[in-house]
């Protein structure tokens, strides 16, 4: 890996392939400040203050006309000059290198870039490595990210209606699988697109997001709106609020009058104090099976073949979240209601051992919001959000003229299949909830329960999960 080269303050440029020799400061001048020569430097600065684009992972991409910008491999974007970046013809090929004597390389993520611009004839894409982003694909196990009744979806554009999404309407985003290389995720990627109309993003798990836009500005206000709302989903597993994740966990509205106490293994039947809940019988028929992968069987988002046929926030209100009136009331049908594509399997031995008894454990959900709640009139659709892309000024005649040879080209590298893998589960072990492990009998398989029996309730809020994220995790953001 080579920094990109940097041009003296005050002196002369390294000139080279395709460039006139010109002075650092007049260079710059020379760009409109909305060129992408030079907002790909300043976007890619502020995206790397923002956690995104840390270790020289990430990237930024911007089309003006039919001149696609994209920033050299293995370097610290954060740092890039108008000079490193590559410029591209519309089907790809490279028009103009960054000056040899930098020997700059292609991005690697070049080939997902131009998935956006070919089959979504977008302007503008972000590849973010946010934590969050990388998180949420962690805890959805399954082949998408949903989120729903946030007001940060009305930052999402609808691009097949050209409009907002409303705050009441769920995002759905294809999570893809990893790939050792970058550009071996472009067919994946290309897939993901067709099957998901809507999105104006993929997400790949254990990685990160592509994200476009008709603009650099849209998109980059959408990348920040998933970056908000897959914070919000981590956040909202991590308080156990999280309808798509705890699909089988009562969600308990009300605050409870005294704590729980300890209950013994035999007391598995006895309701939780202060309410009507039960412990959810032992299931007899194993939980569906964890299939974190792609394949859906190629069905558009709507038409999920291996999802439950309502939304997960329908199910959830109506079954699974166990209230009712206020009161918590045994989950129905619960030895099967988890949500298929996101039931995490403990690793053996890792965590939701026995049971043991639940002990007080953390707080009660009581007085948490349900995130849920009926659809706000009033608050629909606010029509596009952004405007279109600012005027920019074509490159400086003179400055950028025909390109010499292609210095770079892409180095995808071989193929070694696959190196992303299911996303792993935490288990659980929730002392807080009253189905929590508090009554689970010892020595029970964990694997033929439905998540909310598993893991010892003993440990009250305390994930301890194998990510080893915790409350009080600091993320840099
Ligand atoms: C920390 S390396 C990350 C890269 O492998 C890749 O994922 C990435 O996002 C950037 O690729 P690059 O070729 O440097 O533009
Ligand atoms: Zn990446």
């Amino acid at each position: 890996m080579s920094p990109p080269t940097r041009v003296n303050a005050g002196g002369a440029s390294a000139g080279g392939v395709g460039h006139s020799s010109t002075s650092a400061g007049s260079a710059q001048d020379l760009f409109h400040a909305l060129h992408p020569r030079r907002l790909i430097p300043e976007l890619c600065h502020l995206f790397y203050h923002q956690g995104w684009f840390s270790g020289t992972g990430g990237g930024v991409s911007i089309k003006q006309g039919s001149n696609i910008y994209v920033a050299p491999s293995g370097v610290q974007k954060e740092r890039l000059e108008h000079d490193d970046l590559f410029l591209l013809k519309g089907d790809g090929s490279i028009a103009q290198s960054p000056p040899q004597e930098k020997n700059l390389s292609l991005s690697q993520c070049t080939p997902l870039f131009m998935n956006a611009y070919q089959e979504r004839n977008a302007n503008a894409v972000i590849h973010s490595h946010g934590k969050y982003i990388v998180l949420a694909s962690l805890i959805y196990t399954g082949p998408e990210f949903r989120i729903k009744n946030l007001e940060m979806i009305k930052g999402i554009h609808h691009p097949l209606e050209n409009r907002a999404f409303r705050y009441d309407e769920e995002i759905i985003v294809p999570i893809i699988e990893n790939t050792c290389f970058e550009a071996d995720l472009k067919d994946s990627m290309l897939d993901a697109m067709k099957r998901y109309p809507t999105s104006n993003a993929v997400m790949v798990r254990r990685h990160g997001i592509y994200v476009w836009g008709k603009s650099w500005q849209q998109c980059k206000a959408m990348a920040e709106c998933y970056h908000y709302l897959c914070e919000m989903a981590v956040e909202m597993e991590r308080l156990g609020i999280n309808e798509y994740t705890h699909h089988n966990e009562a969600i308990v509205p009300t605050v409870l009058s005294k704590p729980i106490t300890p209950v013994t293994p035999k007391a598995e039947s006895t309701p939780a104090p202060n309410s009507t809940a039960t412990v959810p019988d032992t299931p007899k028929t194993p939980v569906a099976k964890d299939n974190g992968t792609t394949s859906n069987g190629g069905t558009p988002h709507n038409k999920p073949a291996a999802s439950p046929k309502k939304t997960p926030n329908t199910e959830g209100k109506a079954k699974l979240n166990g209230v009712k009136g206020g009161k918590v009331t045994k989950p129905k049908n619960n030895k099967q209601q988890g949500n298929k594509w996101n039931n995490r399997k403990s690793p053996a031995g890792a965590r939701g051992g026995p049971g043991g008894p639940g002990g007080s454990g953390g707080p009660q959900m009581g007085g948490v919001p349900s995130p849920w709640g009926p659809p706000i009139p009033g608050l629909m659709g606010m029509g596009p959000m952004m405007g279109p892309m600012g005027p920019m000024m074509p490159p400086h005649p003179g400055m950028f003229g025909p390109g010499g040879p292609s210095s770079g080209g892409q180095n995808s590298g071989g193929r070694n299949g696959r190196g992303g893998g299911r996303g792993g589960g935490s288990g659980r072990g929730r002392g807080s909830k009253k189905q929590g492990g508090a009554t689970t009998p010892k020595n029970t398989n964990d694997k033929n329960k439905t998540p909310n029996q598993r893991g010892g309730g003993a440990k009250g809020r305390g994930r301890g999960n194998k990510l080893g994220m915790s409350k009080n995790t600091i993320m840099n953001y």
